[in-house]
């Protein structure tokens, strides 16, 4: 899931952290050279065995600290020497050992600890502190990454500006977990755009309780709303809710009969009138009928229509003045590229959008859609579809979402 968008995010998160690590040992430098000394004294020329600093767990770059081994031609014995920056610190020569021991002592001693993790322990404690020249690159790179991944220029520029916003000018500890900053604030960034104005679903319907909740289902064609509507009457109906349908699609021919089967299926009632006829008159006679029987909630289908059609786009504004409902969701499928935001922005601009179901999540997604129709609309996504079954639709939750993105 998401693997166009996860492969463009870790190539920042590698670059910006590639960044942070020369800067990091730029700024230690005169550090390991001052310490060279210590490294000197935890070689022990009576025993041959070297104690160990604490804190050594980590690796650094063999460019730092290197070890030659050299063998005298006529006695066969070997040397070690340790090559600290540019300076070489021979072992002690009065004490020969064969080239088999040395290497077998060097072993053990990398079993014990790394020689480089010893030394990037005495530069552990620095502090990395970002400027704008180091972030213009990689900041560069996710604004291209962002957009290549469907992700709208409003929202990746509200992206980029965060990241910039967290990593810039503050200091950052260089420390073991100096890998995850970057993603860190990356995760952030997308976890604000993606809990805009959170809204919980359940909740909602709870609060309802003695009144018919009404809940119409609007998007443009084949996007998944006449199925998610039926997913949704599934999963009231295992809350133990009422649930009735309102066959609100007269337009398109044979969805009156497509919505009557999901609703049969399920054992819940549908309020329908002949094809082509009002769909604003069906809806008003389903919420009439829904009341009359206290039913919990009443969910209304709708004619798939596109954006760009006024007239379409004008009567979907009608049924929403008629029919008076509780919440109005856009349906639109997570596969969407680019367009979905510019419906999502039509349709947020005709008719008062509640949340968003972002369906075929199962189906390769990119994730830009639905990080771009929570920005662009500044509504929360409340479920995703998964699968074509009843069961298939799974509650948003943005942690969820944003860790997707990045497991590997
Ligand atoms: N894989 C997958 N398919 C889905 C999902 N949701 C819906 N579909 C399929 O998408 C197709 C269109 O779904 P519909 O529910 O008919 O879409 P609609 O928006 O009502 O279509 P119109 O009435 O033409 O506007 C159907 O084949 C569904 O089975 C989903 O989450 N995953």
């Amino acid at each position: 899931m998401f693997g166009k968008l996860k492969e463009k995010l870790q190539g920042f998160t590698k670059s910006l952290n590639k960044t942070i690590d020369e800067k990091a040992v730029e700024l230690d430098k005169p550090e390991v050279v001052k310490t060279e000394e210590q490294i000197l004294l935890t070689t022990d020329t009576t025993t041959d065995t070297k104690t160990v600093p604490n804190n050594p767990e980590e690796i650094i770059s063999e460019t730092i600290i290197e070890e030659i081994i050299i063998e005298e031609e006529e006695s066969g014995e070997v040397f070690i020497e340790e090559t600290i920056t540019d300076e070489i610190v021979v072992a002690d020569p009065q004490k020969h050992e064969t080239g088999k021991d040395v290497k077998k002592e060097k072993e053990k001693e990398k079993e014990k600890v790394g020689f480089f993790g010893r030394a990037k322990a005495l530069i552990f404690d620095h502090e990395v502190i970002l400027d704008a020249d180091d972030l213009e690159g990689p900041l560069m790179d996710l604004e291209i990454a962002l957009l290549e991944s469907d992700l709208a220029l409003s929202v990746t520029e509200a992206i980029v500006a965060s990241v910039k916003d967290q990593l810039s000018g503050t200091r950052k500890k260089f420390g073991k977990n100096t890998g995850n900053i970057v993603e860190e604030a990356l995760k952030t960034a997308i976890l604000e755009v993606m809990s805009a104005n959170v809204f919980d679903f359940d909740e909602f319907i709870a609060s309802k309780k003695g009144t018919t909740a009404h809940i119409v289902f609007v998007g443009i064609n084949g996007t998944g709303k006449t199925t998610s509507i039926a997913k949704i009457a599934n999963r009231l109906q295992k809350q133990g809710k009422t649930v009735t349908i309102a066959a609100g699609d007269t337009f398109r021919a044979g969805a009156i009969d497509q919505i009557q089967i999901h609703a049969d299926r399920l054992g819940v009632k549908v309020i329908r009138h002949q094809e082509g006829s009002d769909p604003a008159a069906v809806i008003y006679d389903a919420l009439q009928y829904s009341k009359a029987h206290k039913v919990d909630v009443l969910l209304s289908d709708t004619a798939g229509r596109m954006h760009t059609n006024v007239n379409l786009m004008a009567q979907l504004e009608k049924i929403c003045r008629v029919g008076l409902p509780d919440l109005i969701i856009f349906v639109d499928e997570a596969t969407a590229g680019n367009d979905a935001v510019e419906r999502a922005s039509q349709y947020s601009d005709a008719v008062a959008i509640s949340g968003t179901i972002l369906t075929k999540l199962d189906a390769d997604s990119k994730g830009g859609a639905a990080i771009s129709i929570a920005y662009i609309t500044q509504k929360p996504i409340l479920f995703f579809g998964v699968g074509q079954n009843y069961d298939d639709l799974m509650k948003f939750d943005a942690e969820w979402f944003v860790n997707k993105i990045f497991e590997d």
